[in-house]
């Protein structure tokens, strides 16, 4: 069985603010738990964004399991969380997860099961206006996950949380990609690239390493991603 890659892009160029973002960027990301990382601007949210199909891109292609990007047949098959919250303060967990439940065309059932899924559910009732930054993140999480998606796309998802809670939310991406789903997660702390299987180095609108956290460190010959994203950086790794 091979099943289609989560993510193909080939030639992908991305011009915001009159400046090309993105140049020539080809990627193919599979199955596990894939983190995007890399330092503030680089261009993380712009290659989510065009993965969701919400960029307009200049040139190139970008193809989500199996079909263009931004296509109806993956409305409810890519989950997309951006980095400003999309979840509404003044409504319950659970009326969140059933207004946008029905806005996906998914029976409310599924607003349960996406609640239960980011282990939120004696929560449901509560505003969210009044959780915690955790909690909060999951809520934004379970939005993403409504209808089960093939594809789920965070970005920046752990930024502002503490040690503890990163952990968890690190711990909770692994068992939604157990289950098959493929999860693509940005983040600029280089400490978080222990936690993905497949790590995405980004730098200027470049992928400047892509591999396990361990077959990165050890082309460069260096014992952790920070030294081995200087190392890519100024070209002195042992690769
Ligand atoms: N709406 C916009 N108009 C013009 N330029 C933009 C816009 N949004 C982002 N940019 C520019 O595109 C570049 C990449 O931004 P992007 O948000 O993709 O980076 P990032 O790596 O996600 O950064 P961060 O970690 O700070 O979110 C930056 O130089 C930024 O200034």
């Amino acid at each position: 069985m091979s099943p289609v890659s989560a993510v193909e892009i080939a030639g992908l160029r991305v011009v915001r603010g009159g400046t090309a973002v993105i140049d020539g960027l080809d990627l193919t990301i599979g199955a596990g738990v894939t983190g995007l990382l890399g330092p503030s601007g680089c261009g993380k949210s712009t290659l989510l964004r065009s993965i969701a199909g919400v960029q307009r891109v200049a040139a190139g292609t970008v193809t989500v399991l199996g079909e263009p990007a931004g296509s109806a047949a993956l409305r409810d098959r890519v989950g997309y969380q951006t980095q400003s919250s999309s979840v509404y303060d003044d409504l319950a967990v659970l009326e969140n997860l059933r207004f946008f439940a029905r806005v996906l065309g998914l029976p409310p059932a599924a607003a349960e099961a996406a609640l239960a899924s980011v282990d939120l559910t004696g929560q449901g009732g509560v505003v969210v206006g009044r959780l915690s930054g955790g909690q909060r993140s999951r809520v934004g999480l379970a939005v993403a996950l409504l209808g089960s998606p093939a594809l789920l796309v965070l970005d920046e998802p752990t930024v502002g949380l503490d040690p503890v809670l990163r952990r968890d939310l690190w711990a909770l991406f692994h068992r939604v990609a157990d289950t098959g789903t493929a999860v693509l997660v940005s983040s600029h702390v280089m400490d978080e690239a222990e936690r993905c299987d497949t790590l995405l180095l980004m730098r200027e609108g470049r992928i400047i390493a892509d591999g396990a956290p361990g077959e990165i460190k050890a082309a460069q010959g260096v014992a952790d991603i920070e030294s081995a994203f200087l190392a890519l950086v100024e070209g002195r790794g042992i690769a």
